[in-house]
């Protein structure tokens, strides 16, 4: 049977499936796992339909630069896949690719060509961008048979209107490409086909912000199913606080640590993605389960800081799409951490908010109380699966032999 194999490389994980795609696309897969914790305490977790486990933690590497992690983190996995291979044809591998640019808005094949397009945006996703082309170029090497398809994250975000789009830049800047773009998408993309069936028809197209929380964090705003805002902007280090990022921050702050502390490019990068948000404010770990587990203050600061900041900008959110049916919880944090919805939902009784506490402590599919006038839901995203969906639609579009049965 054919099959396809995803990758999907997140900021401090590594995760991947196997979904037959005859005689369509599966809904679960064959094989599904992750490589988490990178950079803190990497370990891979895979599972087979048959409901066989296999957990390995994995030793840091030589070398203790996020980089190194990232390249063993792949290395493990394509060992673990090449020593693991089941019974079914692969005949493409489809991956997410974080940042799209202006360029390419709707998944494609992955050619040499586009690929040397895609590394002139590694310095607009530096955790990202550059894992999502190693895992790309490995699989050329060791697989160059397969078909190679790409799912931009910034492609779900091409609805929004053009001024969600636009900074207040000189409009030479905003031609040349410096614009919002959102990030998350493929969870967002997910998240947007199941809202009818998990809110009614009616609230799952109406106003909708899906809060993707997890090393990464963001929210998007939607109405009718399609991204109208989002919090990240530019780059994926722009608005929610996050496990090492800032989020949005007074650039004036920058300005003064260049100009007063001496701080060039090189050392703001270091700042803002790998030092800052919860690892920064804690100084104990960038893991929102260790935060959790901890008694110190400087522990549940983070924590709250974390949660303050979804709730302002949940504000935001509700006036673009101009008032909320629903809120929907997803992403590592989102579908996992009781406590943390359980304090952003504090913040929104002025939206009419509210929660069922036993429901949220039992990460029931539907979270609010019965007097809520918003619904409140946890969905588990699956990108994975996404990523599945569309590399079938591409292969089917080139008219590879891949899709015919
Ligand atoms: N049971 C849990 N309770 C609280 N937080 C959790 C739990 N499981 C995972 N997380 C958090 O989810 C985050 C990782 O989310 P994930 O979406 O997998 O990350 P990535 O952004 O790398 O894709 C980490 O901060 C982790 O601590
Ligand atoms: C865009 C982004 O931040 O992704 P992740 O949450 O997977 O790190
Ligand atoms: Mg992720």
């Amino acid at each position: 049977m054919k099959a396809i194999l995803t990758f999907n490389a997140g900021s401090s994980s590594l995760k991947f499936a196997l979904y037959p795609i005859e005689p369509a696309l599966a809904d679960t897969p064959e094989m599904v796992g992750q490589i988490e914790g990178i950079g803190v305490h990497a370990r891979l977790h895979a599972r087979m339909r048959s409901g066989e486990t296999f957990d390995t933690d994995i030793p840091p590497p030589a070398k203790d630069t996020l980089e190194a992690h990232h390249r063993q983190a792949l290395d493990t996995l394509l060992v673990w896949l090449r020593d693991h291979q089941t019974d079914m044809t692969l005949v493409a591998a489809g991956h997410r690719i974080v940042h799209g640019g202006k360029r390419y808005s709707a998944p494609m094949r992955l050619t040499g060509d586009v690929l040397m397009k895609l590394d002139g945006y590694v310095p607009l996703a530096p955790l990202h961008q550059p894992h999502n082309l190693r895992v790309v170029r490995a699989v050329a090497r060791l697989m160059p048979e397969l078909e190679q398809v790409g799912c931009f994250d910034t492609a779900f975000h091409r609805s929004q209107p053009e001024v969600a789009q636009m900074f207040a830049l000189p409009r030479a800047l905003t031609e040349a490409g410096i614009r919002r773009y959102g990030f998350h998408g493929l969870s967002y993309d997910f998240i947007a086909r199941q809202l009818e069936s998990a809110l009614g028809a009616e609230r799952g197209r109406g106003g909708v912000v899906v809060a993707h929380l997890g090393n990464g964090a963001s929210m998007c705003a939607m109405r009718d199913g399609k991204s109208v805002a989002s919090t990240m902007g530019f780059t994926a280090v722009d608005g929610l606080m996050m496990g090492t990022r800032t989020g949005s921050i007074d650039p004036g702050v920058l300005l003064y640590l260049m100009d007063q502390k001496g701080m060039d490019s090189a050392a703001l990068t270091r700042l803002l993605y790998k030092e800052s948000g919860l690892l920064g404010v804690s100084g104990i770990s960038s893991d929102m389960r260790d935060l959790l587990a901890s008694t110190a203050p400087e522990a549940r600061e983070a924590v709250d800081l974390f949660c303050y900041r979804i709730g302002r900008e949940l504000g935001s959110m509700a006036a673009a799409i101009g008032g909320v049916d629903a809120i929907v919880f997803t992403g590592g944090i989102g579908e996992h951490a009781a406590e943390v919805r359980r304090q952003v939902i504090d913040q929104t009784v002025w939206l009419g908010a509210t929660l069922d506490g036993e429901a949220n402590d039992n990460h029931a599919a539907r979270i609010e109380a019965a007097d809520s006038r918003v619904a409140i839901a946890v969905i588990p995203t699956n990108e994975e699966w996404m990523i599945a969906r569309h590399t079938v639609d591409v292969l089917a579009a080139i008219g590879s032999t891949a899709t015919e049965a």
